[in-house]
């Protein structure tokens, strides 16, 4: 009934626990000694001043005589008031200590979240749900204020309290004493009898509700995808189904934790009135007096209504302990691993040796693509929480969730010697990006050797590794704020000067049209962008970072022809000075480099220059072949163009493929200034 590891989670949070339940327990001695008064005041009124028995000795008013009888009274109201004001005093104190013992659960497990999302490292969102985690440190944290300021405290309590009115009730009665504790664990064996059901139901509706959060936030982020293909109506559609799943199973948790509730009423008002039927057999039997008898059934209640308390909280309790238990699981995802050697900033060498590399996918989703097919290098680790078996076969298991193992590189061995600049091609799924986050450290538990900067990724400081490798992306993020801002975050010690030379290599400075002032305001998802601009900003945040190896992955797949150019040109004023791969599917965009490596299905198909790869006449020269074709196709000739024979739609097309064909790319282009002018003058004139 206690959820032992959310206990030991928060030590801190025990002697506020204790103290709650101490202080309910002294407003319960005070409320005893209260109503032992009252019924002795009651039963003095009813016999007209007539001496209680044993009572007396409690509340002291024994042998007040006959003119003496109202000022008896008056005592024993105004003690009872005194003690009414205490017993108050000790819940209101009770309440401030569970809010304690609440804050600093929700605080401990708050930042413990947060925590291990940092130590999951870059690829934290591969392991955790961006949902499950906001849901879990925000909602499911909430939780535990019911579970530490209620069900903690009142567990302790609803133990102590029925004994303490035992042990009290003996003294006068020991027959309606044991007959009411007789009747408290009850409520126990209720509670554990829906334990069993209501664990299913509850856990149930935490799976629902998380993966309903999962849902509205993947509909939400793509609703204007949705609304342009008109999917908006299927899948609200989809999510009016999966919200009523969860009604469904929201209601079936609150019907029982109200039938149970009602049960456990049953017991504790049955159990009162049992008391008032004692009382009165024991009074007509003579056995004991009035005021005993009044006091019977006023403490009667007492025995069972902490019990049934307990039963109310046990509910809440049960949730915080179910949406504890995801967070549990959140926290013993394996943290990012990070060894302790430090890549030296001097050697900007790469160097791979019979690396292989195989994501860990849950069973469900083990379909299709290069499935299960490790080659005996997948050895030792593997991605995440997961272990490749020997040789072939490559399923694994993590608790209850098995898991298939699906190859993305397959013992790739290259070099690439101190400011190099290396293109990566090949088709989709081929495994470049998979080798891009190998080599800044966001992958871990490959095979085989993957060195950087001297050291071995897997034995690399992470840290030290992110100031080693910069990788940029095709989606680069900005977090809100200014530019300056987000610039800052590449080098917090930059000056103004700094930022704004940034800004100039990537065109974004005050000369250019695209320009940004370093205190322009970055909205959420960074909104008030143009893709272009992002993306431009995102490599002057690169360039400030001061890296000596360099990664651009498809860093220019969504930017317009204008910011392509400036971007392939910032890149390759880099090499040289720093080591530079550049991941891109148009080949054009890799052509200067000195040597291309072509992937196909996680393996290396070719390597060499543009040169060398043509004339081996292979993958590369013939994807190279289709590639021109296509940009020449999409180029529309002037003679066309002059006759206007080329219809509207085509020549839109014409125009945007046109200027990316000629608008810079070629590596005359990237490197000559001139010969840029000389194409944008050919721009202007089409
Ligand atoms: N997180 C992941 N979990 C499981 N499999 C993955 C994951 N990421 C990639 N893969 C698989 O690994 C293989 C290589 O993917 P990768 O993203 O490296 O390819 P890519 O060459 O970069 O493709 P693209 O050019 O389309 O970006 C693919 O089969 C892909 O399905």
């Amino acid at each position: 009934m206690i959820n032992k590891r959310l206990v030991a989670a928060v030590p801190g949070a025990r002697r506020y626990v204790i103290l709650d339940a101490l202080l309910q327990w002294l407003a319960l001695v005070a409320q005893m000694a209260m109503m032992t008064l009252i019924s002795l005041c009651v039963a003095r009124v009813v016999r007209g001043g007539v001496s209680g028995s044993g009572i007396s000795d409690v509340s002291g008013v024994s042998g007040v005589q006959g003119p003496d009888v109202a000022r008896g009274i008056a005592y024993s109201v105004g003690v009872s008031l005194l003690l009414a004001i205490v017993s108050a005093a000790c819940i209101a104190a009770a309440t401030r200590m569970g809010y304690r013992a609440a804050a600093m659960a929700k605080s401990v497990l708050r930042s413990a979240l947060f925590r291990k999302l940092l130590a999951l490292g870059p690829a934290y969102d591969q392991k955790v749900g961006s949902s499950e985690a906001v849901q879990m440190s925000v909602e499911g944290v909430d939780q535990m204020e019911a579970y530490f300021a209620g069900y903690l405290p009142q567990f302790i309590y609803a133990m102590a309290a029925p004994v303490t009115l035992f042990a009290y009730m003996c003294t006068f009665s020991p027959v309606a004493a044991i007959v009411l504790l007789a009747g408290v664990p009850l409520i126990p064996i209720i509670i554990a009898l829906v334990q069993t059901i209501a664990k299913r139901i509850v856990s149930k509706y935490w799976n629902s509700y998380t993966s309903l959060g999962d849902s509205f936030l993947e509909n939400l982020q793509g609703l204007t995808t949705l609304i342009v293909y008109g999917a908006d109506k299927q899948r609200h559609e989809q999510m009016d189904k999966e919200a009523e799943g969860f009604r469904r199973v929201t209601m079936r948790m609150l019907t029982m934790q109200l039938n149970s509730i009602a049960v456990m009423d049953l017991v504790a008002y049955g159990g009162a009135a049992a008391g008032a039927i004692i009382a009165t057999i024991q009074m007509r039997n003579g056995s004991i007096d009035l005021a005993h008898a009044l006091l019977i059934v006023l403490l009667a209640a007492d025995y069972f209504l902490p019990m049934r308390r307990l039963g109310s909280y046990f509910h809440v309790a049960l949730n915080g302990s179910a949406a504890a238990n995801k967070m549990f699981r959140i926290l013993d995802l394996d943290d990012m691993p990070s060894g302790s050697a430090s890549p030296d900033s001097a050697d900007k060498r790469i160097a791979a040796s019979h690396m292989s590399f195989a994501y860990a996918v849950p069973d469900d989703d083990a379909q299709g693509g290069v499935m299960a097919m490790a080659s005996a290098a997948a050895g030792k680790r593997t991605a995440g929480k997961t272990r490749p078996a020997e040789g072939n076969a490559t399923q694994t298991e993590t608790g209850a969730q098995s898991h298939e193992m699906r190859v993305a590189l397959t013992d790739v061995s290259f070099d690439v010697p101190d400011g190099a600049f290396l293109g990566i091609v090949g088709g989709s799924g081929s495994g470049k990006s998979t080798l891009a986050k190998l080599l800044c450290g966001r992958l871990d538990g490959y095979t085989g050797s993957l060195v950087v900067g001297g050291v071995e990724v897997r034995d690399a400081d992470s840290a030290g590794l992110m100031h080693h490798v910069t990788l940029v992306e095709s989606d680069s993020r900005m977090i809100p704020g200014t530019v300056r801002d987000n610039l800052m975050m590449a080098r917090p010690d930059a000056n103004d000067a700094q930022l704004q030379a940034a800004l100039h290599d990537v065109r974004l400075d005050s000369a250019s049209d695209e320009r940004l002032a370093l205190d322009t305001v970055i909205e959420s998802n960074a909104s008030n962008l143009s893709g272009g601009q992002r993306q431009r900003l995102a490599l002057a945040r690169a360039l400030l970072h001061d890296t000596p190896v360099y990664i651009f992955d498809e860093a220019t797949s969504n930017v317009d022809p204008e910011s392509e150019r400036v971007i392939m040109r910032a890149i390759s004023r880099l090499a040289r000075k720093h080591t530079v791969i550049v991941i891109a599917h148009r080949l054009i965009n890799v052509r200067q480099c000195d040597s291309i490596i072509v992937l196909d299905h996680g393996a290396i198909a070719e390597a060499g220059s543009h040169a060398d790869l043509l004339a081996l006449d292979g993958a590369y020269a013939q994807l190279w072949r289709s590639q021109q074709e296509l940009e020449a196709f999409a180029t529309p000739s002037e003679e066309a163009a002059a006759e206007g024979i080329i219809s509207e739609g085509s020549a839109s097309v014409g125009a945007s493929s046109g200027g990316i064909a000629s608008e810079g790319l070629s590596p005359e282009e990237i490197t000559s200034e001139e010969i840029t002018d000389g194409n944008e003058t050919e721009r202007t004139q089409r």
